[in-house]
């Protein structure tokens, strides 16, 4: 897999143009959602006619819609329009877009070339990066995708402003998980953010640590045989309580279901490999106090195993996790039985006040 080309900038509209240009495409498509066209692309355009002339397509938000009712519509869009193999495509907007944007670049045609312009927190630090794309699929989270890096992704702080803080928490989430996986002296700094008062300049410095970490171990491993599944670290639970979520027609953003993942996971690392329940409290506090509570009663438990037994690092009956012994030491490939996984449910609930 080629190095990606990863971009901070507060220059996106000049520094996208120019890529464009450079690109030499026949043709260039600029995937948004219905939030993203509204407070995003107005940002962008009118300057530099390599934007201007692009076609937009629309799809609806929300992690509901990473779906292939979607992406038939994105593949709908690219033909009707004559797209070719050397057409681009720019995908501005969240995860929900930069997923299922790469996926179906990495698809039309067996591959057009793609351009990440995350224009969320969560998507700057995490989801845009690395070339994991796709969709959801019968109620499992990227049941369907691809690995496909961007050509290149270019990152910013110029579109946080118009960001509900809720999503500035989903994205603080796995900045944290980030922090977790890397080192103590990263993670507490984290901790102790006020994550609703960074300033733009922090931000960007904040950003481009988070992504050093995520970049580093994709390099290492970008199709995920091994170390890339520390990435997964608060995932197994996660997927499973936003999954169920979507199922109880109540969505939750994905960086919520990762905080309340990463609880019970660590959880499981306290009871398996000795983690710190100094540590362990002092996490459950921050997420309860930031990120509430995912309500849940052992009537919910064979569902939340059930959708474990989906987790894609499984390869066996197990469920497959990945637990830490210390901050920033990561354990792959830990199986944890249904019993243990039930007894980290418990004390995640007491943790929780639920
Ligand atoms: N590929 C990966 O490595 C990876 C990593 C993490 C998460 N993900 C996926 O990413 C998705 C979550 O991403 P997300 O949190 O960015 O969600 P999202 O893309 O759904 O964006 C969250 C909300 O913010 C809106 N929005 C986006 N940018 C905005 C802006 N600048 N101003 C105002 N509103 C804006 C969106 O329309 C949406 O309503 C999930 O599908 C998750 O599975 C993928
Ligand atoms: O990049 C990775 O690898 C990750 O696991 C990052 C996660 O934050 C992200 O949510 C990813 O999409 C999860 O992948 P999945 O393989 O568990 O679907
Ligand atoms: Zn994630």
């Amino acid at each position: 897999m080629k190095h990606q080309d990863i971009i901070f900038t507060n220059s996106v509209a000049e520094r996208l143009s120019s890529m464009i240009e450079g690109m030499n495409c026949s043709g260039t498509f600029i995937l948004v959602d219905e939030n993203t066209d509204n407070h995003v692309l107005s940002k962008i355009v009118g300057q530099f006619p390599a934007i201007d002339n692009a076609t937009v397509i629309k799809v609806k938000p929300g992690d509901v819609n990473k779906n292939l009712d979607s992406l038939v519509h994105i593949w709908n869009e690219l033909q009707r329009a004559g797209a070719n193999r050397r057409s681009l495509m720019v995908n501005l907007g969240g995860g929900m877009v930069t997923d299922m944007g790469g996926f179906a670049a990495a698809t039309f045609k067996r591959g057009i070339h793609f351009i990440n312009v995350p224009t969320t927190l969560l998507s700057a630090v995490d989801a845009a990066v690395g070339g994991k794309t796709g969709i959801n699929f019968n109620g499992l989270k990227n049941e369907i995708g691809s690995f496909r890096e961007a050509d290149a992704v270019i990152i910013s702080t110029c579109f946080l402003d118009t960001l509900p803080v809720e999503e500035i928490r989903s994205g603080y989430a796995e900045m944290l998980k980030h922090g977790l996986i890397d080192s103590a002296e990263a993670y507490h700094r984290l901790l102790e953010c006020d994550v609703t008062s960074i300033d733009s300049e922090r931000m960007l410095a904040l950003l481009e640590e988070s992504v050093s970490v995520k970049r580093r171990i994709v390099e290492e491993d970008p199709t995920e045989k091994g170390i890339r599944r520390a990435l997964n670290l608060g995932h197994t639970a996660g997927h499973a309580f936003e999954s169920l979520a979507m199922r109880r027609d109540n969505p939750v953003p994905h960086g919520y279901a990762v905080a309340w993942g990463c609880v019970v996971e660590l959880v499981l690392s306290h009871l398996a490999m000795g983690f710190p329940s100094s540590e362990l409290k002092r996490f459950a506090d921050y997420v309860y106090n930031n990120y509430g509570i995912f309500p849940i009663t052992c009537d919910d438990y064979p569902a939340l195993l059930e959708l474990m037994h989906h987790d894609k690092k499984n390869t066996s009956g197990d469920i497959n996790f990945t637990l830490l012994s210390e901050i920033g030491r990561v354990h792959i490939d830990s199986i944890c039985s249904e019993d243990d996984i039930k007894t980290a449910l418990d004390i995640f609930r007491d943790l929780m006040h639920i």
